[in-house]
């Protein structure tokens, strides 16, 4: 579903990611891990398309995307929770719902029940200003924004930093429903290995920018992250 392959990427005359390569399946839940710094943002940037690709290539159902815009890559069906949320905060909480309806392939006008009936606290703020929701209402509002283009590919990073735990478990219960749905897969980057280990399929470890370690639940050991993910 996508396929990123030999990716570079940078920022300037910096160099962050060398030689990515990474699959994420239809319905899966793949897991992006590291230490801090260690490239992940970078690299949920440069699969959405806001980084551009140095070299290497990005392509999804079979497309080649590497030189597509982010909106392209967005109608394609490619959603993004980006970290930080990146909410409108002079914008209503609704209209910040309608922005995601403006990547959906078709044209719709209404914002489908499945984006919004995880988070049912966000039709009571409609009116409010994006800006003066809290972080968690925040994510979940991101979660929505994302949801509402019906995705087949959602990319989240570290949605649950800075969140309070209830907020994490809903957001645990949301990635499961969607799992278990099968229809959207999942590339998650996330700190917390708690978290990863309960919803995640199969993981990738960057380090220094580059792919160091890859492998499903089971193998991903104690020696595993001690090595490769503990401070
Ligand atoms: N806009 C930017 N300009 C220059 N360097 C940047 C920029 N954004 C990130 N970097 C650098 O790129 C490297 C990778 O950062 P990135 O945010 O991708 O890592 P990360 O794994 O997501 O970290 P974290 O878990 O702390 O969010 C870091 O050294 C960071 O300082």
């Amino acid at each position: 579903m996508l396929a990123v392959q030999q990716l570079e990427a940078g920022y300037g005359e910096s160099v962050i990611l060398r030689d990515v390569t990474l699959k994420v399946k239809p319905g899966q839940v793949v897991c992006l891990l590291g230490r801090n710094g260690v490239g992940k943002t970078t690299l949920m940037k440069s699969i959405m398309g806001v980084l551009k690709a140095r070299k290497g290539k990005v392509s999804y159902k079979e497309m080649d995307m590497t030189r597509r815009s982010p909106g392209d890559r967005a109608k394609q069906g490619i959603g993004y929770v980006p970290q930080g949320r990146e909410i409108f905060a002079q914008l209503s909480v609704f209209e910040n719902v309608l922005l995601g309806l403006e990547a959906s392939r078709e044209k719709k006008r209404e914002i489908p029940a499945a984006a919004i009936a995880q988070f049912p606290v966000l039709p009571t703020m409609y009116s409010r200003r994006g800006g003066d929701l809290s972080g968690g209402q925040q994510q979940q509002l991101a979660f929505a924004r994302a949801l509402a283009s019906e995705p087949d590919m959602l990319l989240l990073d570290e949605p649950c930093e800075g969140i309070q735990p209830s907020i994490v478990d809903d957001i645990r219960d949301v990635i499961r429903l969607i799992k278990a749905d099968g229809r959207t897969a999942i590339l998650l980057a996330e700190q917390s290995l708690e978290f990863v280990k309960s919803v995640g399929d199969y993981f990738y470890i960057l380090e220094k920018g580059s792919i160091a370690w890859e492998g499903g639940l089971e193998s991903l050991d104690d020696e595993v992250i001690r090595h490769y993910l503990t401070v």
